[in-house]
């Protein structure tokens, strides 16, 4: 397990090679380790820059993401083949993109449920699927179909911003009898997607809701990601009740959040969502992104930064505080940070694919971490308190910012590598603020 992100001192994690005067006080060899779950619908995502004539031929929404039938499929790949339109082609889902995130940055297991054909063509999409996924995903336990798995068409308009049209395929086969319960329960988290709820009768859903069940059975916290404000505003208030039964974790973006709550304010509609969950991460595109959650009146630490306004006055007077579990605070209250894009977003963003997936990538990790310290380190001051994450909100939010640059600057959803481990810029002061 990598630090998530980066800090001035050294030691901070139980690793194999330390201090020789320590060691014998301290004689943990080989750490235990951790690892994070998630469903998926098995995608590859095909991209192409269209013009907005071809959105609408197509009967699309712009920023949507649509289910289309396999007519509207083929007419609308014959036609970016016939203008030799498409510009790559990588494994793709939301879920599959931030699982290969996280095992990327912390260079640590994570466990995929979803489907992959059982009959693989090299050079197809499964076999692609495949050679772009981090080996650190364990895709051992993907259900064998005989389809194929879905297709992503990833429009790409000449302002950056994306449309998906989904030609379904198998994706959404997947059987609740492969979702492994020991692997769920003993995972640090269960990250989800609210397109599994989307699947019209079809078996994955049953599966998420068998996986949230052992994961809830366990304790282990459920993290939903919103997909996208279109589905969320059909019925927000199915919405609602679903986080505030199931859901510890919630990650969105201010559209999603409004559709949600209906407040246009990322910070106001945080505070709406927080009576619904423990711990938010809201993503506001250019303007940043924000993390909420709940802290203990004990624990609470006031911040060193200056305070800022905004539509909840010095919001971010606590915001170096660690997240908790609403239930685990006895004088429980609501805690806020934002940041704003790390050095202003790159140059040039051809288009925002996966900015927020990358986000939430960072958030996992660092909740993975904390489960890591506390299985090794179980008597360090800590764990005096049960936290939901390592860091602060603030440190939560320069990690998740910085991750989502990095997303942004290399135009792929996926992570190639890691985080450099030294900034070569004058920003290296970034992660001392
Ligand atoms: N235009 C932009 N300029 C600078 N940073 C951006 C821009 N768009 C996105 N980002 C960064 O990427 C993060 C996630 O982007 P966002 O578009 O909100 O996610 P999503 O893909 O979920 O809609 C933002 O919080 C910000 O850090
Ligand atoms: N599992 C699903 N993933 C989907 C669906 N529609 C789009 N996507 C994936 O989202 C990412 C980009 O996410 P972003 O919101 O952070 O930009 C992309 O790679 C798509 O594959 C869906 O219906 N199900």
């Amino acid at each position: 397990m990598k630090f998530p992100g980066q800090r001035k001192s050294k030691h901070y994690f139980p690793v194999e090679s330390r201090d020789p005067l320590t060691n014998e006080l301290n004689p943990v060899i080989r750490p235990k380790h951790t690892h994070v779950t998630g469903i998926d619908q098995t995608l590859v995502d095909i991209e192409a820059h269209v013009d907005e004539a071809f959105i609408q031929r197509h009967s699309l929404i712009k920023g949507n993401s649509m289910l289309i039938d396999d007519a509207a499929a083929h007419a609308l790949y014959s036609e970016l083949q016939q203008h030799d339109l498409v510009t790559a082609e990588f494994a793709g889902g939301t879920i599959g993109n931030t699982l290969h995130n996280y095992s990327t940055l912390a260079d640590d297991r994570s466990v995929m449920f979803g489907v992959m054909s059982r009959n693989l063509q090299i050079g197809s999409y499964a076999y692609r699927y495949l050679c772009n996924t981090s080996s650190r995903v364990d895709l051992n336990h993907l259900q064998p179909v005989d389809g194929s798995i879905g297709r992503c068409f990833t429009l790409i308009s000449d302002c950056g911003e994306r449309t998906f049209a989904i030609s379904k395929g198998s994706m959404d086969k997947l059987r609740a009898e492969f979702i492994d319960e020991e692997l769920v329960k003993s995972g640090s988290a269960l990250v989800l997607t609210a397109y599994l709820m989307r699947a019209g009768g079809d078996p994955i859903t049953q599966a998420a809701m068998k996986a949230i069940g052992f994961a809830k059975e366990a304790n282990v916290p459920v993290v939903l990601t919103l997909g996208t404000r279109f589905l969320i505003e059909q019925d927000p208030q199915f919405w609602r009740d679903f986080i505030a039964e199931h859901v510890t974790v919630l990650a969105m973006n201010e559209e999603e959040a409004e559709a949600l709550t209906g407040q246009k304010d990322p910070l106001l509609a945080c505070e709406s969502a927080l009576d619904l969950c423990d711990l938010i991460l809201c993503t506001a595109g250019a303007s940043g992104l924000y993390t909420a959650g709940w802290t203990d009146d004990e624990f609470k630490r006031e911040t060193s930064h200056p305070l800022l306004p905004g539509a909840i006055g010095e919001f971010n007077e606590f915001e170096f505080s660690r997240p908790m579990r609403r239930d685990f605070c006895s004088d429980a209250f609501k805690v806020y940070s934002h940041i704003a894009p790390f050095m202003g977003g790159p140059e040039k963003i051809s288009n925002t694919n996966g900015a927020g997936d990358g986000a939430l990538a960072a958030l996992l990790h660092d909740m993975s971490a904390n489960d890591y310290h506390r299985l090794n380190l179980p008597a360090s001051s800590k764990h005096r308190y049960s936290g939901l994450c390592y860091s602060s909100f603030a440190q939560i939010c320069k990690y998740a910012n910085r991750v989502s640059y990095e997303v942004l600057a290399q135009h792929s959803p996926r992570l190639s590598r890691g985080l450099p481990d030294r900034e070569d810029s004058l920003e290296e002061a970034y992660w001392e603020r």
